[in-house]
């Protein structure tokens, strides 16, 4: 599946950066173009990978140029105003040739839950392909909702100064989160949540899981969409963009789980081991297919089980789509076949779509899990009580 992206305040631009880097993870990749917009100059300047040409500062007369500081309504403001600037922003997009556009926005802050609304808008006014939202939550503890929050914002947000940053526990960060859930979950065809504390160590700043939370989520997205662009070794099975498209789209709310367990690539004096003759009697020369199966479907029960983007009850998804991302020689027919059993007895989904995406140079069999139409997640409820997620559709 080929994506454009665009991230939207500090914490979007930063996943829409990363999702860049993700995208130099494949060859051939996914992403077809990326666009950053923000309220906050700074912010857009110390962005790595994103083109500076496709870099917006919106609402420099009323922020000066230093983002809204949580003010999610003035935001919103700032968005209307300035449409026709959000028009232009997504103008470099090439809408008629990408099969999805993904906007990204950490829902706490002002812009993110203020504009990307807006975008979402504009994007739908413009392209008859999917608009997906992806949404990063406020951590319980940075939202203030419980005792260590000073603790874990002590550090700060990373591009300013701790001691005199109006960032806090204080800031209306839960709703923020809330409205902003509200507004994607309706305006846009799906929306991928994460929850910044499944990254978070015991103890650890909000500022030091940012790195990990936005490498790892794009990690995921990223082997989601790739896997249909493989080509060579050609897949078994291509989880192409219809597919992904037939499973977002379920109402709820979407996460994604991913799960990897290290294995020897295959490669013997040389030779890809399995590379000719996977699937066709046997996981190849050089693995056996009973520990190729026992590998699967441990990585599989572990990336729905314990690695999801945000916790939930996954027996409350409806769709699902799973890629599994391996040194051809793991790839066994039968390994992938029970995985995907096993991922639909633990979810209740039935056939769900699933692709392999096969990988000389991988070190690691990997799972990676689309769960969509989620609708309980305590997590969301306990958001302020503001969201209800079984009215999200
Ligand atoms: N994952 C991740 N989250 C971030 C990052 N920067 C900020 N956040 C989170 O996003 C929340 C909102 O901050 P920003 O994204 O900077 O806010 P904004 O959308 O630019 O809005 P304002 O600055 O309020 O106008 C913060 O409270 C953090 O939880 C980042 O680089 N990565």
């Amino acid at each position: 599946m080929e994506i454009g992206v665009v991230g939207v305040g500090g914490g979007g631009c930063a996943l829409a950066d990363a999702l860049v880097a993700a995208d130099a993870d494949h060859d051939p990749g996914f992403l077809v173009s990326a666009v950053a917009v923000d309220t906050d100059a700074a912010a857009l300047e110390e962005l790595a990978r994103v083109d500076e040409d496709d870099r917006h500062l919106l609402g420099a007369v009323h922020t000066d140029g230093r983002g809204t500081e949580g003010d999610a309504a003035l935001a919103a403001e700032i968005a209307r105003e300035e449409r026709p600037e959000l028009q232009a922003a997504v103008d470099s997009l090439p809408v008629g040739s990408i099969d999805a556009t993904l906007v990204c926005a950490a829902l706490g802050g002002g812009t993110g839950s203020g504009v990307a609304p807006a975008v979402v808008d504009v994007l739908g006014q413009v392209t008859a392909t999917p608009v997906y939202a992806v949404g990063l939550l406020p951590g319980v503890a940075e939202a203030g909702g419980d005792a260590d929050a000073a603790d874990a914002v002590a550090d700060g947000p990373k591009r300013t100064d701790a001691a005199t940053d109006p960032r806090g526990p204080d800031r209306p960060l839960a709703s923020n989160a809330a409205g902003a859930v509200r507004a994607l979950s309706a305006g846009a065809d799906d929306l991928v949540l994460a929850d910044p504390d499944v990254w978070r160590a015991s103890g650890a700043s909000y500022g030091a899981a940012w790195s990990r939370v936005d490498a790892a989520l794009t990690g995921r997205l990223g082997r989601a969409f790739a896997a249909g662009e493989a080509t060579d070794p050609v897949p078994e099975r291509v989880l192409d963009a219809s597919e992904l498209t037939n499973t977002f789209g379920a109402g709820g709310v979407s996460v994604v789980g991913s799960a990897s367990t290290g294995v020897e690539n295959g490669r013997r004096d040389g030779v890809v081991g399995g590379l000719l003759d996977r699937f066709a009697g046997g996981a190849g020369p050089d693995v056996d297919e009973g520990e190729a199966v026992s590998v699967a479907t441990n990585t599989a029960r572990k990336a729905v089980t314990h690695r999801l983007s945000l916790p939930c009850d996954v027996e409350s998804a409806s769709r699902a789509a799973v890629v599994f991302h391996a040194p051809p020689a793991w790839l066994s027919r039968r390994g992938l076949e029970r995985a995907r059993s096993l991922i639909e007895a633990e979810t209740g989904v039935p056939e769900i779509r699933w692709g392999d995406h096969p990988d000389p140079t991988a070190e690691a069999f990997r799972v990676t899990v689309l769960l969509t139409g989620v609708d309980d997640s305590d997590r969301l409820a306990e958001l302020g009580g503001a969201v209800d997620p079984t009215r999200l559709d």
